[in-house]
């Protein structure tokens, strides 16, 4: 098993870089039942979105200052996303602005029987591609000779190709690498990134299953096969069943606190960033791992603004 896990120093609780996915969330919310075809009043919301600006507007609830890798089209929307990300209290000077690519979107449908499809387009994302590192290596936030040493919320956003490279480059060597898949449908692209001493990976139980090609009945059963595949730190959530923790010292587990569930949209984010906060603080494993659970039961029973 890797040991560089262990050697990690918890990293003071300041700044937190965010890298992937910043961009505007379009959603249309109808209270009718809705099947494929279905043309319903409603109301439709845009808002900030992206995996990456998700955890990171988590991580302010738990007095971080998020600092944004991601890259943003100079068009309207971009303009409009970066005052919106700013008033956020987040740091936006390091964001990758491109003349030519617009700023991304996505997009889903609600109706009264859920999620009804989404489509994520994070085309200028992927274009941008290693441009968004820059930061990391001309020296204004790391270099090659000086990587950067802090805590490093990473999404599964990015191609599977820069994920690779991200997991191999001296650039983030010395990072605290905290991870987590954008959908389902994008889970795989962690692969890369699944051995990497210096990365705990979040996920859920159906996203884990995905990283095994395997079907898992429990969070510490797939913790475990995590392990076996060479995860260095490895956290598996199951909603309101049993998450586990697998890292050097084996697979721990913990039950969440029973609560009434008021809301689930947004409760894996509100798990890792409160999980990132303890273990910066220097918390052991077992206490990091009860103080995320409690955390993200807080939240889904809706005592913590969103
Ligand atoms: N029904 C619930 N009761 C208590 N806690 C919950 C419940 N659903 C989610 N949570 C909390 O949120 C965490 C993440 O939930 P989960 O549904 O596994 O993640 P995701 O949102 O990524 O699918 C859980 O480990 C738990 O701490
Ligand atoms: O391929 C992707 N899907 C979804 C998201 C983001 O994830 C959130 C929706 O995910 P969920 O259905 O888990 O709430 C949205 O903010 C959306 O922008 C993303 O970045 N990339």
């Amino acid at each position: 098993m890797p040991s560089a896990a262990l050697a990690f120093k918890p990293t003071p609780m300041k700044d937190v870089l965010c890298i992937g996915s910043v961009l505007w969330d379009v959603i249309g919310r109808a209270s009718a039942v809705m099947r494929v075809g279905s043309d319903v009043p409603g109301r439709i919301t845009r808002i900030p979105g992206g995996v990456a600006m998700n955890i990171a507007m988590t991580l302010r609830r738990f007095g971080v200052r998020p600092v944004l890798l991601t890259a943003i089209g100079r068009d309207e929307e971009g303009d409009e996303l970066i005052t919106a990300a700013a008033r956020l209290g987040m740091e936006t000077g390091y964001v990758y602005r491109s003349e030519d690519l617009p700023t991304d979107v996505y997009m889903a449908i609600e109706g009264a029987n859920g999620l009804i499809a989404a489509i994520a387009d994070a085309h200028s994302l992927e274009a941008a591609d290693a441009k968004i590192l820059t930061p990391l290596r001309d020296g204004r936030l790391g270099s090659a000779a000086a990587p950067y040493a802090g805590q490093i919320a990473l999404d599964g956003n990015l191609t599977e190709e820069l994920l690779r490279d991200i997991a191999q480059s001296p650039l983030f060597a010395n990072a605290d690498l905290r991870v987590a898949p954008a959908s389902p449908g994008k889970a795989k692209r962690l692969m890369p990134l699944l051995d990497s001493a210096n990365a705990t990976i979040y996920v859920n139980l159906e996203e884990a299953g995905l990283l095994c090609n395997a079907m898992f009945e429990t969070a510490p059963e797939a913790a475990a096969a995590l392990l076996q595949r060479g995860a260095a730190s490895i956290l598996v959530t199951d909603g309101g069943r049993a998450a586990a923790h697998a890292g050097a010292s084996g697979v721990l587990t913990a039950t969440p606190p029973e609560v009434l569930v008021t809301r689930v949209t947004g409760a894996g984010d509100t798990f890792m960033a409160a999980h990132m906060a303890a273990e910066a603080r220097g918390d052991a494993p077992d206490v990091a791992l009860n103080a995320a659970l409690r955390a993200a039961a807080v939240y889904v029973s809706g005592d913590v603004p969103s």
